[in-house]
């Protein structure tokens, strides 16, 4: 049979394909061709059946999908480490909010989102759900470096140097999803910031939206117990009772955190399956607390990891995620086997997917999905022996063992160097922004 004319075959020691689950290919390869996967089959078979115009050998590596950060705030990179050691509601009072009032600006976020995913892409993360002003500037940056995103239409019920008030929100965010329709790369959701910072007049205006657009809704919640408190204070109910009142809980909708629920709140995520964004490292590092994963998986919701932003978190890296989220689970439960590493990297992928909508396209290494996949190299000494590759992934390997990432079958990162930018450019960026941030 005359072989058939692919781009490119990936051959890997390992492929992690994360569906079927559970499942480990050895000595395999990947065809590609016009960005989605052709097919995933045995090396020696690869190479009778298809013929590839480039074919990369990973003799020592690990291939699965490229990781989904199912909540981000890209451009809080700017803002790394600028103030630690803080609760939430101080931290963003006294620190964050004054400085994003002082500093964000459509240059702060493109440059800020140039950095993350730089950062992101480095770290094997493919697709970013993000939430922040000016998502026009983010997409700008994700576009350039060819990540794949998901821009929130975010809505805050203060000014700020983007929008004066709820409806001017909107409009921007709705604009730029319309100016960056034709991008294959970019999408957007609707992103209120919190139930705490929302009124009851701009949820009902976004719930109508996301059904009238089909677009996702991605919003913090139950992140601190004094937020759930306050809630019952003001409204009389807690803050996913309100939004189910307020007809906004639903499959599309992503709660990021879900820190502080009792039995009833995961009750009605379920009944609506709702998707959640864990964020392990951030809920640890801002004292907020840990999300009851083990009984929000129980009822089938769907959970994606996410990041936050670099400033509370203070790094843009799922494989720490993957990491911290499986050993939280196993200290929160006291059992040794909660979260098992097929399933952290399961989160990682096709769940945050899966909670996007985007499952039909990305989260696994599969024939008719986008070419979005990540490969790490197991062969440093400090690093072996390796006797299972997912165990290795989730709790030996870091970052610095990327050395391959492809966003729809393009090439970004090849041998650990990002192709769209040089470490000149991102350094002068962090330095100029650091010097203005420290005035
Ligand atoms: C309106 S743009 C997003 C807004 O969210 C702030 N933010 C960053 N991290 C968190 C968090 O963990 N909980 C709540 N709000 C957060 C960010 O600073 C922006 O103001
Ligand atoms: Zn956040």
């Amino acid at each position: 049979m005359t072989p058939t004319p692919v781009d490119l075959l990936i051959e890997a020691r390992w492929i992690i394909p994360v569906k079927p689950d559970n499942t480990t290919l050895e000595h395999h390869a990947i065809a590609v061709h016009d960005g989605r996967i052709v097919a995933v089959l045995p090396i020696n078979e690869a190479r009778s059946r298809f013929v590839a115009t480039k074919t990369v050998s990973l003799p020592d590596h690990v291939v699965t999908p490229g990781f989904v950060n199912l909540h981000c705030h890209a451009a809080m990179t700017l803002m790394r480490g600028l103030a630690d050691d803080l609760p939430l509601m101080r931290w963003l009072q006294e620190a964050i909010w004054p400085a994003e009032s002082r500093h964000a600006s459509h240059a702060f976020v493109r440059d800020g989102s140039l950095l993350a995913a730089a950062e992101m892409l480095r770290g094997g993360i493919t697709t970013c759900n993000d939430m922040y002003f000016f998502p026009e500037a983010t997409a700008e940056a994700f576009a350039r470096l060819g990540l794949r995103g998901v821009l929130g239409i975010t809505v805050i019920e203060f000014p700020s140097q983007y929008a004066a008030d709820a409806d001017d929100y909107l409009r921007k965010g709705l604009e730029a999803r319309d100016a960056w329709r034709d991008n294959p790369l970019i999408r957007f959701a609707l992103a209120p910031h919190a139930p705490y910072t929302v009124s009851n007049k701009s949820f009902e205006r976004i719930g109508a939206l996301a059904d009238e657009l089909e677009l996702p809704i991605h919003i913090h919640i139950h992140e601190t117990a004094g937020e759930v408190a306050d809630s019952v204070r003001e409204f009389g109910q807690r803050p996913v009772a309100r939004l189910e009142s307020l007809g906004l809980l639903g499959p599309s909708l992503i709660g990021v955190h879900a820190v502080h629920l009792d039995t009833e709140d995961i009750e009605r995520l379920a009944i609506h399956q709702c998707a959640i964004a864990h964020c392990p490292t951030s809920n640890m590092k801002l004292a907020s607390g840990a999300a009851p994963v083990a009984s929000l998986l129980d009822r089938q919701l769907a959970v994606g990891l996410g990041s936050d932003g670099a400033a509370s978190n203070n790094r843009l890296d799922l494989l720490r995620e993957m990491r911290q989220a499986s050993l939280l689970a196993k200290l929160q439960t006291s059992d040794a086997a909660a979260l098992p590493a097929h399933q952290a990297l399961r989160m990682a992928t096709l769940d945050g997917a899966r909670a996007l909508g985007l499952d039909a396209e990305i989260g696994s290494i599969e024939p008719g999905k986008a070419a979005d996949i990540a490969a790490l190299r197991i062969d440093d000494p400090d690093e072996l022996p390796c006797y299972h590759p997912a165990s290795h992934l989730i709790h030996v390997l870091d970052r610095r063992a990327v050395s391959d990432v492809w966003v729809g079958g393009q090439r970004r990162v090849k041998h650990g160097k990002l192709l769209q930018i040089t470490n000149t450019e991102l350094l002068g960026i962090a330095r100029l922004w650091q010097n203005k941030l420290r005035q």
